[in-house]
């Protein structure tokens, strides 16, 4: 299983001095090289969830269980160390270094992983098209090429499990399929699990597998 979830919940704390229940889930599973779109409300909690899962935010209960580990009982160097490790995230906005090229960005991400493979880098950007462009800066690429530079990046430390959070809502509708298709495919060949956000009903309807948050999160409920 590559990633199990039990008993989380999580509120953040309001600016007036309140609470705001956001997850509230009971249990959710997603076995090794399953591929899921994750839907929902705008703010119903879903770029909470995929930080909750990639521990980048703690819950403040529950178990986040990650290709058999439970992250929350890592203390924090260790679940980024842990993250870097297993987990691949392809976020809406790329988060690429604007100072470095494409094959540094990749590279870097892989010597914080503690292992730079610069042959495995050029192969993962010839596999996303961008063989020629290795040697470019974010700024002097699409921004379409940018989203597949992420998505070589994401797949850089061979992780397990990917996070997709909305990565096609900033790219053209030319290349909307054609980074979808890149990410799934890639995710394939790897036996990577995918869990990716989206509003797109058209993104969604391409799964096999679609969860609505609203299905298994109640955070209204009381304990
Ligand atoms: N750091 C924070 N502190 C306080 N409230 C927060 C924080 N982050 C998110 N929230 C609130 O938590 C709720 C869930 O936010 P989240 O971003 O997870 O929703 P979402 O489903 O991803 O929304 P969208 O589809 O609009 O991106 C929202 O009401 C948001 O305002």
């Amino acid at each position: 299983m590559s990633l199990q979830l039990r008993k989380i919940r999580k509120s953040y704390r309001e600016p007036g001095g309140g609470t705001l229940p956001v997850l509230n889930i009971d249990s959710f599973e997603l076995p090794q090289g399953t591929q899921a779109a994750l839907i929902g409300q705008s703010g119903g909690g879903k770029t909470t969830l995929l930080n909750v899962i990639s521990g980048i935010t703690m819950p403040d209960a529950g178990e986040v269980i990650v290709d058999g580990t439970d992250i929350t009982r890592l203390v924090e160097p260790a679940r980024d160390r842990f993250r870097a490790e297993r987990i691949g995230i392809v976020f809406q906005t790329f988060h690429l270094l604007p100072a470095f090229s494409a094959l540094e960005n990749i590279l870097l991400g892989m010597v914080f992983a503690g292992r730079a493979d610069r042959a495995y880098a050029r192969q993962l950007l010839e596999r996303v098209g961008l063989g020629k462009r290795m040697n470019h800066r974010p700024s002097q690429l699409s921004v379409g090429e940018q989203q597949r530079v992420s998505v070589a990046r994401a797949l850089a430390n061979r992780p397990r499990l990917m996070l997709a959070d909305e990565p096609t809502a900033s790219v053209d509708v030319a290349n909307q399929a054609n980074i979808l298709n890149l990410l799934r495919q890639a995710c394939q060949e790897h036996n990577v699990s995918l869990l990716l956000v989206t509003h797109s009903a058209e993104v969604s309807a391409q799964f096999d597998r679609v969860e609505q948050l609203s299905a298994f999160n109640r955070p209204g409920d009381a304990k």
